[in-house]
Protein backbone atom coordinates (compact mmCIF):
# COMPACT_ATOMS: atom_id res chain seq x y z
CA UNK A 1 0.00 0.00 0.00
CA UNK A 2 1.41 3.20 -0.83
CA UNK A 3 0.57 6.83 0.34
CA UNK A 4 1.49 9.96 -0.20
CA UNK A 5 1.13 13.84 1.14
CA UNK A 6 -0.55 15.60 -1.59
CA UNK A 7 1.94 19.22 -1.94
CA UNK A 8 0.50 22.34 -4.24
CA UNK A 9 -2.85 23.37 -5.88
CA UNK A 10 -4.81 20.36 -6.83
CA UNK A 11 -4.74 19.05 -10.69
CA UNK A 12 -7.04 18.10 -13.21
CA UNK A 13 -8.10 14.75 -12.85
CA UNK A 14 -7.48 14.58 -9.04
CA UNK A 15 -9.97 12.80 -6.99
CA UNK A 16 -12.13 15.48 -4.70
CA UNK A 17 -11.07 15.12 -1.15
CA UNK A 18 -13.29 13.27 1.66
CA UNK A 19 -13.01 15.89 4.24
CA UNK A 20 -11.98 14.47 7.66
CA UNK A 21 -11.77 15.87 11.56
CA UNK A 22 -9.16 14.70 13.35
CA UNK A 23 -8.75 15.58 17.10
CA UNK A 24 -5.70 15.29 18.75
CA UNK A 25 -6.35 15.41 22.41
CA UNK A 26 -3.50 16.68 24.46
CA UNK A 27 -3.21 16.55 28.07
CA UNK A 28 -0.93 19.92 29.76
CA UNK A 29 1.46 18.94 32.46
CA UNK A 30 1.67 20.40 35.73
CA UNK A 31 3.35 24.14 34.71
CA UNK A 32 0.26 23.83 31.77
CA UNK A 33 2.92 22.74 29.09
CA UNK A 34 1.23 20.50 26.08
CA UNK A 35 2.45 16.48 27.33
CA UNK A 36 1.04 13.57 26.17
CA UNK A 37 -1.49 13.39 23.23
CA UNK A 38 -3.75 10.20 22.40
CA UNK A 39 -3.71 7.89 20.01
CA UNK A 40 -6.04 5.33 18.54
CA UNK A 41 -5.99 2.28 16.82
CA UNK A 42 -7.67 1.70 13.54
CA UNK A 43 -10.78 -1.23 14.46
CA UNK A 44 -11.02 -4.66 12.68
CA UNK A 45 -12.53 -4.13 9.12
CA UNK A 46 -11.37 -0.90 8.13
CA UNK A 47 -8.84 -0.27 5.70
CA UNK A 48 -5.12 -0.14 7.63
CA UNK A 49 -6.77 -2.05 10.40
CA UNK A 50 -4.49 -1.85 13.63
CA UNK A 51 -2.69 0.97 12.48
CA UNK A 52 -2.11 4.01 15.05
CA UNK A 53 -3.79 7.15 14.23
CA UNK A 54 -5.68 10.50 16.09
CA UNK A 55 -9.41 9.46 16.74
CA UNK A 56 -12.01 11.14 14.14
CA UNK A 57 -13.71 10.67 10.76
CA UNK A 58 -15.77 11.85 8.03
CA UNK A 59 -17.42 14.88 8.57
CA UNK A 60 -21.26 14.29 7.44
CA UNK A 61 -23.13 16.40 5.33
CA UNK A 62 -23.88 19.49 6.77
CA UNK A 63 -21.71 19.39 9.64
CA UNK A 64 -18.17 21.09 11.07
CA UNK A 65 -15.65 19.85 11.95
CA UNK A 66 -16.36 20.94 15.18
CA UNK A 67 -19.18 19.01 15.09
CA UNK A 68 -17.95 16.03 13.06
CA UNK A 69 -15.11 15.80 15.63
CA UNK A 70 -17.55 15.63 18.62
CA UNK A 71 -19.71 13.17 17.13
CA UNK A 72 -16.87 10.97 16.63
CA UNK A 73 -15.19 10.79 19.70
CA UNK A 74 -18.91 10.45 21.40
CA UNK A 75 -19.44 7.29 19.59
CA UNK A 76 -15.81 6.08 19.17
CA UNK A 77 -14.31 7.34 22.62
CA UNK A 78 -17.74 8.09 24.83
CA UNK A 79 -16.41 11.04 26.19
CA UNK A 80 -17.85 15.01 25.00
CA UNK A 81 -15.30 16.94 23.92
CA UNK A 82 -15.46 20.98 24.92
CA UNK A 83 -13.75 23.31 22.68
CA UNK A 84 -11.62 22.16 19.74
CA UNK A 85 -9.01 25.01 18.25
CA UNK A 86 -7.96 24.35 14.87
CA UNK A 87 -4.32 23.65 13.88
CA UNK A 88 -3.01 22.44 10.55
CA UNK A 89 -4.82 20.33 7.25
CA UNK A 90 -3.25 17.99 5.23
CA UNK A 91 -4.12 16.10 1.99
CA UNK A 92 -3.44 12.66 2.24
CA UNK A 93 -3.69 10.52 -1.29
CA UNK A 94 -4.46 6.86 -0.87
CA UNK A 95 -4.90 3.99 -2.81
CA UNK A 96 -8.61 3.79 -1.14
CA UNK A 97 -9.00 7.41 -1.09
CA UNK A 98 -8.12 10.77 -1.13
CA UNK A 99 -8.57 13.01 2.26
CA UNK A 100 -8.42 16.40 3.87
CA UNK A 101 -7.45 15.73 7.46
CA UNK A 102 -8.29 18.93 9.56
CA UNK A 103 -6.83 18.09 12.47
CA UNK A 104 -7.93 20.57 15.80
CA UNK A 105 -6.54 20.07 19.50
CA UNK A 106 -8.71 19.84 22.24
CA UNK A 107 -7.75 20.29 25.34
CA UNK A 108 -10.76 19.57 27.66
CA UNK A 109 -13.42 16.83 27.54
CA UNK A 110 -15.52 14.66 29.66
CA UNK A 111 -16.64 11.25 30.74
CA UNK A 112 -14.44 7.87 30.64
CA UNK A 113 -12.58 6.64 27.88
CA UNK A 114 -14.45 3.55 26.64
CA UNK A 115 -13.36 1.78 23.48
CA UNK A 116 -16.87 1.66 21.72
CA UNK A 117 -15.27 0.00 18.34
CA UNK A 118 -12.69 -2.07 20.38
CA UNK A 119 -9.57 0.23 19.22
CA UNK A 120 -6.63 0.81 21.36
CA UNK A 121 -5.59 3.72 22.97
CA UNK A 122 -2.41 4.94 24.34
CA UNK A 123 -1.15 8.20 25.81
CA UNK A 124 2.18 9.21 24.03
CA UNK A 125 4.91 11.62 23.69
CA UNK A 126 7.44 11.45 21.22
CA UNK A 127 9.36 9.31 20.03
CA UNK A 128 5.84 7.16 19.79
CA UNK A 129 5.95 3.64 20.91
CA UNK A 130 2.64 2.16 19.23
CA UNK A 131 3.61 0.59 16.17
CA UNK A 132 2.67 1.10 12.78
CA UNK A 133 1.44 4.49 13.21
CA UNK A 134 -0.56 5.35 9.87
CA UNK A 135 0.82 7.60 7.06
CA UNK A 136 -1.15 10.30 7.47
CA UNK A 137 -0.51 10.08 11.21
CA UNK A 138 3.86 11.15 10.56
CA UNK A 139 3.46 14.82 9.68
CA UNK A 140 1.43 15.44 12.59
CA UNK A 141 4.60 13.62 15.04
CA UNK A 142 6.63 16.18 12.71
CA UNK A 143 4.65 19.58 13.84
CA UNK A 144 4.36 18.14 17.30
CA UNK A 145 8.65 17.69 16.97
CA UNK A 146 8.42 21.51 15.79
CA UNK A 147 6.53 22.53 18.15
CA UNK A 148 8.50 21.08 21.61
CA UNK A 149 11.93 21.60 19.97
CA UNK A 150 12.47 17.64 19.85
CA UNK A 151 15.14 16.18 17.88
CA UNK A 152 15.00 12.77 16.58
CA UNK A 153 13.33 9.94 15.01
CA UNK A 154 9.34 10.88 16.10
CA UNK A 155 7.93 6.87 16.05
CA UNK A 156 9.44 3.40 14.68
CA UNK A 157 9.40 2.58 10.98
N1 LIG B 1 -9.50 9.23 12.00
C1 LIG B 1 -8.37 9.47 11.33
N2 LIG B 1 -8.30 9.22 10.01
C2 LIG B 1 -7.12 9.47 9.42
C3 LIG B 1 -6.00 9.96 10.12
N3 LIG B 1 -4.97 10.10 9.24
C4 LIG B 1 -5.42 9.69 8.04
O1 LIG B 1 -4.77 9.67 7.00
N4 LIG B 1 -6.74 9.30 8.13
C5 LIG B 1 -7.55 8.82 7.03
C6 LIG B 1 -7.88 7.36 7.11
C7 LIG B 1 -9.21 7.27 6.40
O2 LIG B 1 -8.96 7.16 5.00
C8 LIG B 1 -9.86 8.60 6.68
C9 LIG B 1 -10.81 8.57 7.86
O3 LIG B 1 -11.84 7.73 7.57
P1 LIG B 1 -12.45 6.64 8.59
O4 LIG B 1 -12.79 5.45 7.78
O5 LIG B 1 -11.55 6.46 9.74
O6 LIG B 1 -13.69 7.47 9.04
P2 LIG B 1 -15.07 7.05 9.66
O7 LIG B 1 -14.85 6.72 11.11
O8 LIG B 1 -16.02 8.18 9.32
O9 LIG B 1 -15.36 5.71 8.88
P3 LIG B 1 -16.65 4.98 8.37
O10 LIG B 1 -17.77 5.40 9.26
O11 LIG B 1 -16.78 5.43 6.94
O12 LIG B 1 -16.25 3.54 8.49
O13 LIG B 1 -8.79 9.49 6.99
C10 LIG B 1 -6.08 10.20 11.50
O14 LIG B 1 -5.14 10.61 12.20
N5 LIG B 1 -7.29 9.92 12.07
Amino acid sequence: MSASIVTGPAQPGDRVPVEVAVGVLVQRDASGQEAAFLLTSRPEGKVYAGYWEFPGGKLEAGETVHQALRRELQEELGITIGQSHPWQQLVMDYPHARVRLHFHKVFDWTGEFEMRERQSMAWETLPVVSHPVLPGTIPVLQWFAAERSFVGPTHRD
